[in-house]
This record gives structure tokens, sequence and C-alpha cells, in this order.
């Protein structure tokens, strides 16, 4: 039985925390918050039945999709998004009060936070060996508790208040907007709302040339605005892939229903993973 929780990937003061939040104002839901300890655990909390939501990274703009999360949607679970939430994200070095930055022996975080700052890093602590941990907060809790105090963490400004750390240098992505869009995973389907998007992974048991071409133009001819398209490893075999993809509209809309169909014929394998509003503050990908 639910309890009716929203899942994060924790502790306190993670992104995934701020974009828990932002969900609550959006949604007007007031779920209590539960972190988990790392992605698998969360999502298998769910499965479980012991969370209503949870709030999973989808993809950043420097440093792609989080292929972890994608792995277990697709292969471990039978969640569907329910809404999304984007998030302007800044990193910081955080030490200990009082660490000088010279002296830092190591620095902790999510491997997609150290992706985003690899140059900075490369700059300010040459040779420094780098640790991954959960999340962002994970390593700022490391940092504050650690017996060695000279480690540091990247994370945010409400990681350092949370954990009791002091930030010496940020933000320190290298360059261009940081922004992460999470996505809200649970069973019941939300309403159409008229400025949706809808996603959905497609498979192929058939291998022939062209056959991407021919969903992508089942998609254009009806005017359907593609925002994503990522693959991962069907776990088949090399060369196997299945394809997610997100498109503008929502799946009861006739254009986007009608795609839906001709691109089911086309492929040996299609599942909905859902259609949710857009987050009302993103204004979408930028055009070229
Ligand atoms: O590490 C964090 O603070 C998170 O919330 C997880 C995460 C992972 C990848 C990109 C953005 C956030």
């Amino acid at each position: 039985m639910s309890t009716g929780g929203l899942g994060y990937l924790g502790p306190e003061g993670s992104f995934s925390h701020q974009a828990a939040r932002r969900w609550l104002a959006i949604s007007g839901c007031s779920f209590p918050l539960v972190p988990a300890g790392d992605l698998p655990a969360l999502f298998a909390s769910a499965e479980r039945g012991k969370l209503e939501q949870i709030v999973c990274p989808l993809e950043n703009s420097l440093e792609g999709s989080v292929a972890l999360v994608l792995d277990l949607w697709l292969h471990e679970s039978t969640l569907r998004q329910v809404g999304e939430v984007v998030l302007p994200v800044q990193q910081w070095l955080l030490v200990r009060p009082g660490v000088p930055m010279r002296s830092v022996s190591r620095v902790l975080s999510h491997p997609h936070a150290l992706a985003q700052c690899r140059r900075t890093i490369a700059s300010v602590l040459p040779g420094v060996p780098q640790v991954p941990a959960s999340s962002t907060a994970e390593a700022a809790r490391l940092v504050a508790q650690a017996p060695q105090e000279r480690w540091a963490a990247v994370g945010s400004l409400e990681a350092a208040r949370r954990w009791g750390l002091e930030p010496v240098l940020g933000p320190m992505e290298d360059g261009g907007a940081n922004v992460t869009r999470f996505g809200i995973l649970g069973w019941r389907s939300p309403a159409r709302t008229g400025r949706d998007r809808t996603t959905l992974v497609v498979g192929s048991l058939e291998d022939r040339p062209g056959l991407l071409r021919d969903i992508l133009d089942v998609l254009a001819r009806r005017g359907l605005n593609l925002t994503r398209i990522e693959s991962r490893p069907s776990r088949e075999g090399l060369g196997r892939y299945l394809f997610l993809m997100d498109m503008e509209g929502h799946a009861t809309d006739p254009g986007v229903a009608d795609a839906l169909a001709s691109v089911r014929r086309l492929t040996g394998y299609l599942r909905l993973l859902g259609s949710y509003p857009c987050d009302p503050a993103w204004g979408g990908p930028a055009s070229p």
C-alpha cells in the first residue's frame, strides 16, 4: 500500500530535493518528501508500492542523459512519467570551514556534477583524485562528516548550508547554461492540459535500412516536434537499441494518437512512457 510519499535522490540538499519541492509547488500536491540513498533504491521503493511518485534526474544541458535512470526505467520499472521539472543549477566547490582550496586532497560528487566541471577542476585542483558519490548532497554530507578534513565536494549552495560547508569557488561549471530536467514518475496519468509532452520508447525486431528514418517521418508528416531522442542498449546484443523519444503534445491529441498507431505498426515494440504537462518555466530547447 502506498504511503503517498514523493521519493527523491537524497540526502537533503540534493538538486533532486530542490526539484521535488518545485514539483509540489507546481502540482499543488502535498506528499511528504522521502529521501532515497541511491537511484536503484528509489525505483525499488516505488515498485514495491511504498511511494506515490518519484523525482528522477533525466538530462542535463551540459552532460546529457542520466543513463542509469533511463536503464532503470526501461528495464526494471513499470512507472510512467506524470510531470517534469526544469531546474537551473549551479555547482560550487564546498569545503569544511577554514580549509584552504589549495590543500584539498580529494574531490567528491555525483559523476554528472564532476563532468560538468571537468575543466575547472583540472585547472584549480590538478591531479587531485575525483571520487564518485551517489549525489552532490551525499558528497557534501561525506565531506562534512569525514575523519579527513581536507576533502571537498561539488554541489549547490543549498547543500553547503544544509551540511555546514563553505563554498570557496563557483559557479564552477565549464560555461554555458546549466539546466537539469527531472521527470516525475508515478502511476496515475494526468489529464491533458493543452501544453503537454509525450515520452515513448520503441525498439525494433526488424534490422533494416531506413527504419528510424521512417519513424521520424511519421512524426514530421504530422508536424510533431521531437524535443529529445536518446538510444540505450536493448540488452539483446551489440547494435540492438531502444530509442526513447520526447515530443510535444498529448497521447490523446488526434495527431499524436495517429502517429503512435503508425509507429507501433512500423516497430516491433512501443511502450508509451507517459503524457504530462510541460514545466511552465521552461520555454523548451533553444531554436537554432
Ligand atoms: O546529485 C544530485 O544533487 C542529484 O540530484 C542527482 C543528479 C544527477 C545527475 C544530474 C543532476 C542531478
